[in-house]
């Protein structure tokens, strides 16, 4: 990591209050721009695993990539624009904690709402490269995860370093439900059918 996880400095706002036992998936991304892809990540996941909520966690800048990503109103709105639905809640938390590594998010919320259930979701391109991230194991010890299908390079991405330690863990789709009860570590790969799109070919093509 080239900085330290940050001091969590944030104060939860209105949108982001829980009822002890809600099921909530954090999805994070960058979203630039969103696209119905990511819609289709968030309404399977949480069909799927029987969600009350799916916080879009709108990211300052994904650690792992060089470019900085478009104004992050502007990425908001566009998310709100794609969800409309009750129950989706697009927040900027990562800005406000001051951090752009999901473990700072994970530690805190699981610190400051012991009583909820979050779940970690990601397409299947975060699988591969989730061996990467920041304190990568200590994520998969605090938050199940849902990982979504998408095209690409999918063997690649199940037969990787993550997938292969946390096989153990592994639990099957049809057991989702069972998978955010009963917490971390474990994980289970959905394939829904695939959808094409991706933010970068939607910003050449601007
Ligand atoms: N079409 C898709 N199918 C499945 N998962 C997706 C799809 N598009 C994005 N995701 C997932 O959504 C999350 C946010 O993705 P992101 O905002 O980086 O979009 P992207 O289309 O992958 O962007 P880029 O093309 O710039 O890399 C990631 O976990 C990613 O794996
Ligand atoms: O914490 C990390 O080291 C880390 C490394 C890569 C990606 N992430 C997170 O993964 C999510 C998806 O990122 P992206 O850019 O692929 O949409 C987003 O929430 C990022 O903050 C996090």
């Amino acid at each position: 990591m080239s900085q330290r996880p940050a001091t969590p400095r944030f104060a939860a706002g209105k949108a982001e209050m829980l009822a002890p036992g809600m099921t909530v998936g954090l999805y994070g991304g960058s979203f630039d721009p969103p696209h119905a892809g990511h819609r289709h990540v968030a309404l399977t996941a949480s069909k799927r695993l029987g969600l009350d909520a799916v916080w879009w966690l709108v990211s300052p800048h994904n650690p792992l990539k060089h470019h900085a990503p478009g104004e992050i109103e502007a990425r908001v709105a566009a998310i709100r624009a794609l969800i409309p639905e009750p129950g989706h809640v697009v927040t900027t938390l990562e800005s406000r904690l001051g951090t752009r590594y999901t473990i700072d998010i994970i530690r805190h919320l699981t610190k400051r709402y012991p009583q909820v259930r979050f779940v970690w979701i990601m397409g299947a391109d975060g699988l591969g490269s989730f061996r990467r991230w920041g304190h990568w194991r200590e994520i998969a010890a605090r938050v199940p995860v849902c990982v979504i299908a998408r095209g690409g390079s999918p063997l690649k991405w199940r037969l990787g370093q993550a997938a292969r330690q946390l096989a153990h863990a592994r639990v099957q789709p049809v057991a989702a439900r069972a998978l955010v009860e009963r917490g971390a570590p474990g994980w289970t790969y959905i394939t829904a059918p695939l959808h094409a799109e991706a933010s970068s070919i939607l910003r050449r093509e601007r």
